[in-house]
C-alpha cells in the first residue's frame, strides 16, 4: 500500500508556489457546461485527483474536456448525456455542481444524491429548494435525484437557510440561464464564490454581488465559452504556512493572496509568528514554539473549516491549552484519533476539542481519515521524534499536488513510498482523450 514516511526534526526553509485552487476550479469546470457555443480555456488548473474526476464526469456527459500542463480546454457544445452516475458523484461530492448547469441548459437532469462523507451529513436541501423556487419539479428515486423544467427556469428570490458554499455555486449557475432576474441572499462570500462569478460574467452572464451576504443573477439567453484564470489555492497556502510555523521554520509562499489569507494571517500572528506580506505572495517565520490560541471555524471571513485540521496539529505541540470550535461541519475531528496515536493531548467535548500542546509528538502509523486530516498527519509527522507513516494518501491527492515533494525541497525528511505508481502513470497516458497529463508529470 503507498505511504508516506516523514522523519521529523527539520526546520523549513525556501518556498513554495501555491497552485491553482481545488475549490475554485471545480466549480468553474461544472460552469463550463453553460456554454452553448464556443471553448472555455481555464488556467492554472492543479493536477488533482479531484480535477482528474472533474474532466471524467464532463465526459461522461459528452463534453470535450482535455488538461494540458495547468490548461483545461473545455468544448460542451455537443452534450450527450444529462446524467451524473454514482459512481463519479461518490468519489467527489463537488460532481454534484453539475446540476445547476445541466438544468438551466436543458431543462433537465439526473444526478446521484452524493450522501454522507467522513466529515459530516452534508445535505443538500439548500441546493435543492433553490432549484424549486427556480420551477424545477424534483423527484428523488433509486438514490438519483430528478430534476425537469418544461422550458426556462424562472429567476427566483432564495433565501439560503445557511450559508453554503455549494449551493450558493449551484444556484448561482441555474440562475445564470433562467429567465428574469435571481437575489441568492444569505450567500457564502468564499473567494471561491467571486472566482465562479468572474467566470460566469466572462462566459457572457449577468452576476453582481458575489463576495457578499446577497447576489443578484440577471438570466440571459445564452452563454459562451470564455478563458479564465483560477485563483490561488488559499487552503493549501495556509497548509504550508502551518507547516513554517510548526518546524520553527521561514519560508515564502508565492502566489498566495494576501487578503484571502486573513484569518489564518491573524492566528498564527497571534500565536508569535511573523508574518508579512509580499509582492506575490507573503513569508512566514517562526523562531520558537507558538501559544496556544483559541479557534472557531465559520464561513469566510471566519477560520475556514479547512485549516481546522492542520490549526489542530500546530496547537498540538505550542505552548498552552487551546480550544478548536467547529461550527461548520458536524463530526470533522477525525483527526484527533490519529494525533492521539502520536500521543497529541486533545478531548473531544461536543463540537469542541481542548488541546493541551506538548514539545513534540511521537512517531506513529497513522491513516488519513480525509483531505484536511491527512495533511494534519503530514504536519505533525514533521514534528515527531523518529519516523510516522501515514496512509490514506488518496484523500491528500484528492487536493495537494506533490505535498510530499514541495516540503522536502524546503528541507522537511519525506517521501512517498508508491508501488503502484509506476503501472497507474502508465494507464494515464492512454487515456489522453479525457486527461491529457502535463509533460512536468508524465
Ligand atoms: C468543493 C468545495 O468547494 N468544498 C468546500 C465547500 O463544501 P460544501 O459546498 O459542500 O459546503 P457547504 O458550504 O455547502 O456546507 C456548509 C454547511 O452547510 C450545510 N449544508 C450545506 C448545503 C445544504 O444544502 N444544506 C446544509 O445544511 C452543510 O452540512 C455544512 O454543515 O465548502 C465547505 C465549507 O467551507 C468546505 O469545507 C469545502 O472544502
Ligand atoms: C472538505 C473538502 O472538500 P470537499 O468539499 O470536496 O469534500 C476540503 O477541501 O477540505
Amino acid at each position: 500500500m503507498s505511504h508516506i514516511i516523514v522523519r521529523g526534526g527539520k526546520r523549513l526553509a525556501g518556498s513554495v508556489r501555491i497552485g491553482g485552487a481545488k475549490n475554485a476550479v471545480l466549480p468553474v469546470i461544472a460552469a463550463s457546461l453553460l456554454a452553448s457555443e464556443g471553448e472555455s480555456v481555464i488556467h492554472d488548473v492543479p493536477y488533482l485527483e479531484d480535477v482528474k474526476v472533474m474532466h471524467r464526469l464532463l465526459a461522461t456527459l459528452g463534453a470535450k474536456a482535455e488538461y494540458y500542463n495547468e490548461t483545461t480546454r473545455i468544448n460542451a457544445e455537443h452534450i450527450t448525456s444529462l446524467e451524473a452516475s454514482y459512481e463519479l458523484v461518490r468519489k467527489m461530492r463537488a460532481s454534484f455542481l453539475v446540476m445547476g448547469p445541466l438544468l438551466s441548459r436543458f431543462g433537465e437532469c439526473r444526478v446521484s444524491l452524493p450522501g454522507g462523507c467522513a466529515i459530516g451529513t452534508r445535505p443538500i436541501d439548500q441546493h435543492l429548494k433553490g432549484f424549486e423556487a427556480m420551477g424545477a419539479r424534483i423527484e428523488v428515486g433509486q438514490g438519483y435525484i430528478e430534476a425537469r423544467i418544461k422550458g426556462r427556469l424562472k429567476g427566483a428570490k432564495i433565501y439560503l437557510d445557511v450559508a453554503s458554499v455549494g449551493a450558493t455555486e449551484n444556484i448561482m449557475m441555474a440562475a445564470a440561464l433562467a429567465s428574469g432576474t435571481s437575489l441568492i441572499e444569505n450567500a457564502a462570500k468564499e473567494p471561491e464564490i467571486v472566482d465562479l462569478a468572474n467566470y460566469i460574467n466572462a462566459m457572457g452572464g449577468k452576476v453582481r454581488g458575489a463576495g457578499t451576504g446577497v447576489i443578484r443573477i440577471e438570466g440571459v439567453e445564452r452563454l459562451h465559452g470564455a478563458v479564465h484564470t483560477v485563483i490561488p489555492d488559499r487552503i493549501e497556502a495556509g497548509t504550508y504556512m502551518v507547516a513554517a510555523a510548526i518546524t520553527q521554520g521561514a519560508i515564502r509562499i508565492e502566489g498566495a493572496i494576501y487578503d484571502h489569507m486573513m484569518p489564518i494571517v491573524s492566528k498564527l500572528q497571534e500565536m508569535g509568528a511573523e508574518i508579512r506580506e509580499l509582492e506575490n505572495g507573503l513569508s512566514v517565520y517562526a523562531d520558537r514554539r507558538l501559544t496556544a490560541v483559541d479557534v472557531k471555524t465559520l464561513p469566510y471571513p471566519g477560520f475556514p473549516t479547512d485549516m481546522q485540521a492542520q490549526m489542530m496539529a500546530l496547537l498540538a505541540v505550542s505552548e498552552g491549552t487551546s480550544v478548536i470550535t467547529e461550527t461548520v461541519f458536524e463530526n470533522r475531528f477525525m483527526h484527533v484519533e490519529e494525533l492521539s496515536r502520536m500521543k497529541a493531548h486533545i478531548n473531544v467535548e461536543g463540537r469542541a476539542a481542548v488541546i493541551n500542546g506538548l514539545h513534540r509528538l511521537a512517531p506513529a502509523k497513522v491513516c488519513a481519515t480525509d483531505l484536511r486530516a491527512g495533511a494534519a498527519l503530514i504536519l505533525a509527522g514533521l514534528v515527531a521524534d523518529g519516523e510516522t507513516e501515514i496512509t490514506g494518501l488518496h484523500h491528500i491527492d484528492r487536493g495537494y499536488v506533490d505535498m510530499e515533494g514541495r516540503l522536502a525541497a524546503m528541507g522537511a525528511d519525506i517521501r512517498r513510498v508508491d508501488p503502484e505508481a509506476e503501472r497507474e502513470r502508465t494507464e494515464e497516458r492512454q487515456d489522453v482523450g479525457i486527461f491529457a497529463i502535463s509533460p512536468t508529470w508524465a
